[in-house]
């Protein structure tokens, strides 16, 4: 379970402050998804990085089970998977070599490494990919080279930064049917994006955010009875007070 709680983080800028978060909590729950929706530049990417401790909130509190972020970020990065926005796939390795790179980096045994290799290569449908080289790989591939590469230490909470940009509709598909493997499994899945159809189609509990602050949050149902909308779009678009989040 990952509890965030008043976060917020400014940037000083040439130009100014950049107020980038400016008051985000939420709790995401184990064996849901949880979506964080919001336009270009709402915070979504900032709030992300600070949960998998990347980045020190200016103020407010990070809890991955029950562990302070603040406190113990070691504890943190290993009770959590994370796809970074940059994906930061290794280009001389193979997908395999990536894989168990960042398993070596959690301390697993070889065994353990190959086995968790053939489970995710298995759900994320990259067998035919594995033992090739990353340098030349289309964007989707990267992505589950990175999601792969993510999870091979088996992690309780999963966060993924736009997991779908830029993938195909088969691809997307595909991740959507992962995503929900994650969620059957009992973990904590928590996403960003910006196209609000993707995180209705699946997710339990969504996260609105706008201009660095949780304008609505709740299900789908919920957001759509709170701004008395029958369409989702109609909701969300009443939530972030503008139409500019609906275009992807
Ligand atoms: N390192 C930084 N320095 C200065 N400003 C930043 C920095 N990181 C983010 N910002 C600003 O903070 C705001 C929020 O950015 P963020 O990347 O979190 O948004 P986002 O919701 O993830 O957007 P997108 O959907 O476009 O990825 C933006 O105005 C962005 O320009």
């Amino acid at each position: 379970m990952i509890i965030a709680n008043d976060l917020h983080k400014a940037f000083k800028t040439r130009t100014g402050t950049v107020k980038a978060v400016d008051g985000v909590s939420f709790q995401a729950h184990d064996g849901q998804i949880t979506g964080l929706l919001g336009p270009n530049g709402a915070g979504k990417t900032t709030s992300l990085r600070m949960l998998y401790t990347l980045m020190q909130p200016d103020t407010g509190s990070i809890h991955v089970d029950g562990i302070d972020a603040s406190r113990d970020p070691t504890a943190v990065r290993r009770a959590l998977g994370v796809l970074p926005d940059a994906r930061g796939v290794y280009k001389r390795l193979t997908a395999r070599e990536n894989i168990a790179y960042f398993g070596q980096l959690h301390g697993l045994s070889g065994a353990d490494v190959a086995a968790r290799t053939a489970v995710l290569s298995r759900a994320l449908d990259m067998d035919d990919i594995l033992d090739r080289q990353t340098d030349g790989f289309s964007q989707g591939q990267r992505t589950k080279t990175a999601i792969a590469r993510a999870l091979v230490h088996d992690p309780k909470n999963v966060i993924l930064d736009e997991p779908t940009n830029g993938l195909d509709v088969m691809t997307t598909r595909a991740m959507r049917e992962f995503l929900f493997q994650l969620r059957a499994e009992g973990r904590c899945v928590i996403f960003s994006s910006h196209i609000m159809q993707e995180v209705a189609a699946l997710c339990d509990r969504i996260v609105i955010i706008a201009k660095g602050r949780v304008v609505a949050a709740g299900t789908a149902d919920e957001l759509r009875e709170r701004f008395a909308e029958s369409n989702l779009e109609d909701a969300f678009v009443k939530a972030i007070g503008s139409e500019e989040g609906l275009h992807a």
